[in-house]
């Protein structure tokens, strides 16, 4: 099929490069001139394992990059991957949807032949249709079912590891009004639905909206109970770790997304969870459980550096912060709990050393903290009083703790570590 993606971000780059994979014919539509001369020279605009190979091999045949939204005439179908960031009081700010709906209204209004809009942006239910449709029918003049279909379908990939998640999902959901528009959507995916693993959700619209947010709801939710579960499990001095383990092998609760420590960072959960709770309240009702889940989601680096400072004097002390990304796997820093550890730290006085392995150019350019970067973990180690771990990056297992000054670790995240070699060993909730 041919297929345009518009916005080539995190979720547009990789789905283009796994669509190309499949065997289909993508032109990625982006604002951002560097992006789409990226994808034309064949590199990855990001970070993200087993996506710079696919690029290359399907760069300047099956994959392009343009600014041009007049392209999308010569494709069957358009994945709306924009952003769909939080405003400044928690909502889902509509902005960019609105804009690139706009584009790509003009451009299908000399279109003669049908085709299916599909927004895959986690959205709001009613998004959709009382948003993106009106936008399209205005600005391409016609009306949704003349010439024009929509459809949503959300995405669950993680950052990470988001090729593997996108070409082999737990399930797929389709939210459409016309069987058309299911059948288009069932043939782009079709490798995908073959696999005896995937689970395909067929459902309206709205349902599709909702079941996004409610997933990562659950999730967020999962990840800050299992916290509130560590921070207690500390104070009896018990490790929380070894509980739910245990805990996990209930299969009603199941063991993954189950790691306590600093708490849920990234793109996705604290600007969905936000939204969620800001669109409930819209609808007059008020989200007591999803506040708390934020809040102690909020306190999870304040107690990490807490901890430190009953180890540390911070005022004047070199700290080395280690991991910068929101997860391993990605460069991804939105909302990363390292940047509230080190807002911490330098709050009080402290002097941070920071390494990760991917990052460290993301937070220079979006950040001005007063801080030094290392080269290596163990150059970031060197001469400090103190060390805390804010990603569990695998290339810090094992790490030698000879050069520091004073061998403090606080592990927010659970690395493997060799106890013996540290004056000091903390673990965030064990
Ligand atoms: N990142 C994830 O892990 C993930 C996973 C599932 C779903 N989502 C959802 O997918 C959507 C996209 O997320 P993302 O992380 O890829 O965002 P992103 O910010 O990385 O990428 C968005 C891209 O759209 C481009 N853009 C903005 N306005 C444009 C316009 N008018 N025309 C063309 N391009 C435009 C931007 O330049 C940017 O490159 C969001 O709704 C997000 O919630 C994200
Ligand atoms: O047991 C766990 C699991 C995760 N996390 C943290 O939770 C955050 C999110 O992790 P993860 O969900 O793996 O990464 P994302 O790329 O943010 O993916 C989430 O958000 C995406 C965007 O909506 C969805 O598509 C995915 O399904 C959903 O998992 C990270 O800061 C992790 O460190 C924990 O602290 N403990």
């Amino acid at each position: 099929m041919n297929v345009s993606i518009v916005g080539s971000g995190y979720v547009g780059t990789t789905i283009a490069a796994c669509l190309a994979d499949l065997e289909h014919d993508v032109v990625n539509i982006e604002i951002d001139e560097d992006i789409v001369d990226a994808i034309n020279a064949g590199e990855a605009p990001i970070h993200e394992s087993g996506l710079e190979e696919r690029i290359a091999e399907h760069a300047g045949s099956s994959l392009r990059a343009t600014t041009n939204y007049d392209e999308v005439r010569d494709t069957d179908v358009t994945l709306l991957c924009l952003p769909t960031p939080q405003s400044e009081d928690g909502s889902l700010d509509l902005a960019p949807m609105r804009a690139g709906s706009e584009m790509l209204g003009d451009a299908l209004a000399d279109k003669d032949d049908d085709h299916l809009v599909v927004v895959k942006s986690t959205v709001l239910p009613g998004t959709t249709e009382d948003v993106v449709a009106p936008i399209l029918e205005e600005h391409a003049g016609t009306t949704i079912g003349d010439g024009i279909d929509i459809a949503m379908n959300p995405e669950f990939l993680r950052m990470g590891t988001a090729v593997e998640d996108f070409l082999e999902p737990d399930k797929v959901v389709l939210g459409a009004q016309t069987d058309d528009a299911t059948a288009t959507l069932r043939e782009l995916y079709a490798p995908i639905l073959e696999r005896e693993e995937t689970n395909l959700v067929e459902t309206d619209i709205r349902e599709a909206e909702l079941i996004k947010y409610a997933n990562n709801a659950f999730l967020a939710s999962k990840v800050s109970l299992v916290n509130e579960l560590g921070n207690v499990a500390k104070e009896y001095g018990a490790d929380a770790y070894e509980v739910l383990e245990a805990v996990g092998l209930d299969d009603r609760i199941s063991s993954r997304f189950m790691r306590s420590g600093l708490g849920w960072g990234g793109s996705c959960f604290p600007k969905d969870v936000a939204a969620i709770r800001a669109g409930a309240r819209e609808q007059d009702y008020e989200p007591e459980l999803l506040d708390a889940v934020v809040g102690i989601n909020d306190e999870q680096p304040h107690r990490l550096v807490e901890l430190l400072a009953e180890h540390v004097s911070l005022s004047g002390a070199r700290i080395a912060v280690l991991g910068l990304s929101f997860k391993p796997g990605t460069d991804d820093i939105r909302k990363s709990r390292a940047l509230d550890v080190i807002e911490s730290l330098l709050e009080r006085d402290a002097s941070v050393v920071a390494y990760d392995p991917v990052a460290v150019e993301n937070v220079r350019e979006q950040y001005d903290f007063d801080i030094e970067y290392a080269d290596s973990a163990g150059a970031a180690l060197e001469g400090a009083n103190g060390a805390v771990v804010a990603t569990d990056w695998s290339e810090f297992d094992d790490l030698s703790f000879d050069g520091m000054a004073q061998r403090v670790l606080v592990d927010g995240r659970r690395i493997e570590v060799a106890e013996d070699a540290l004056e000091v060993y903390e673990g965030l909730t064990w």
